[in-house]
């Protein structure tokens, strides 16, 4: 079949299999560019390892440090007749090349949240690999069914005490519009908390270790936003910032388990970036059109794959074995250049004058909607977007 986009709010339902598998060469190319990590992990856990910040992290292992990694998603595989989902394509990508590159590539697709996972998990781990050495938490679920009770519980996209309300892009007609975001109620916090916060994390931590599965000096990360008061209200000081408080909180808590072996757990604090999370929540699109315009500008953009080849390099595995920087709550801060006060203070200056006719002008809205289109294999560079595909790719994950 001929695939084209087809936009539906934040979220493209079709995705292309060839442009998926272009975008996960491309991040092979740049980690390899970079060259070896000569301090790397050799054994790696990815749990959220099919988009995003997840998939960026199992190249950076895999491409960056010949690590064998194991890889966790929840996606749709294709039909005869319908697109599988961009991380199905994106996961058959990963492991086709880290296959060809003779690196040891096994995936699981099944709910992260439930403990048939993490069983699954250790199976493979105690028959394939003994033992890991670094484990990343990179998922991002608007849904939690809990491994206790099997009770289906949400997150909610909202600021907290009062409505939110900002110059927003309606993405669908490219049109600044008022945004107006009711705020959560105390339920609906809890709930974020219960989906979005560090108690699954833990829960696989605890899980791994109790099985002996990890190395005494294994490395956990798991990630975060923070943002700045630009986007406070919606993220940091709403619900979901909450649920990444929370993680904070596990994060204290299974680095003091971690470190007696010289293992260590800590919150990663990533930029912004666009990803299926991210472009689900309102305000974003702006504010990433604006910040992308002003970090280009300066020198200093950065998508999934430079961030956590960054991580990789000059924070977790550097070649003096120098121990990371952290802030006063033990968390890796990859954030840094978007918060400077030279970007954080032109995106303020920019943020009053966009308005429907100058968008496209003053904000890198078009190089948004590019890197929107990307995530789901469109526009990549050397694809023939006009070949008959089929939708169908050799990929044969383990199914929980
Ligand atoms: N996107 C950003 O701008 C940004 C910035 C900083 C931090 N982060 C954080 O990075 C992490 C990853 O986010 P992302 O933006 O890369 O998301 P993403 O949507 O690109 O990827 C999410 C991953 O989680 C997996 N997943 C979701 N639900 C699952 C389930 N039930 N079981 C198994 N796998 C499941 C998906 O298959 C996918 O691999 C999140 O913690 C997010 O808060 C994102």
């Amino acid at each position: 079949m001929i695939i084209t986009p087809k936009i539906r709010g934040f979220i493209c339902t079709t995705t292309h299999p060839t442009g998926c598998e272009a975008n996960v060469a491309e991040q092979i190319a740049y980690t390899k560019a970079q060259g070896k990590v000569t301090n790397g992990p050799k054994r790696v856990l990815v749990i959220g390892s099919s988009s995003g910040y997840g998939l960026s992290s199992r190249i950076a292992a895999a491409f960056g440090s010949d690590a064998a990694t194991i890889g966790v998603f929840f996606e749709k595989p294709a039909n005869e007749k319908k697109t599988g989902t961009a991380g199905w394509y994106n996961a058959a990508a990963f492991e086709k090349f880290a296959h060809e590159a003779g690196l040891y590539a096994k995936s699981i697709n099944g709910d992260a949240f439930s403990n048939e996972a993490r069983d699954k998990v250790i199976e493979l781990i105690k028959a394939d690999l003994g033992t890991i050495d670094m484990v990343v938490y990179s998922l991002a679920s608007p849904v939690r069914k809990l491994p206790t009770t099997g009770e289906v519980v949400r997150s909610s996209l909202k600021p907290i005490g009062e409505p939110y309300r900002s110059t927003a892009i309606d993405t669908n007609k490219d049109v600044i519009i008022e945004a107006s975001i009711e705020p959560a109620t105390e339920q609906e916090v809890a709930d974020t908390i219960t989906v979005m916060g560090g108690e699954d994390w833990e829960l696989w931590i605890n899980a791994l270790n109790d099985a002996g599965v990890l190395t005494p000096n294994c490395k956990t990360v798991a990630y975060s936003y923070i943002g700045t008061d630009i986007t406070w209200p919606i993220y940091w000081h709403g619900a979901l910032g909450k649920a990444k408080e929370d993680l904070d909180r596990a994060a204290q808590a299974l680095n003091a388990k971690l470190q007696a072996g010289g293992g260590s757990a800590n919150v990663a604090v990533l930029k912004s970036v666009v990803t299926q999370a991210s472009s689900a929540i309102p305000v974003m699109p702006l504010y990433l059109a604006m910040v992308f315009k002003i970090m280009r500008a300066q020198g200093l953009h950065e998508g999934c794959m430079q961030q956590i080849d960054r991580m990789f390099r000059t924070q977790l595995f550097q070649d003096d074995g120098a121990a990371p920087t952290l802030d006063d709550q033990n968390r890796l801060r990859l954030d840094d250049w978007e918060l400077r006060e030279s970007v954080q203070q032109a995106c303020r200056e920019l943020w009053p004058q966009v308005t429907t006719e100058n968008l496209f002008d003053v904000t890198d809205y078009q190089l948004y909607k590019d890197e929107f289109l990307k995530l789901f294999g469109f526009g990549l560079e050397g694809v023939d977007y006009a070949a008959d595909v089929s939708p169908l790719v050799e990929f044969s994950p383990i199914e929980l």
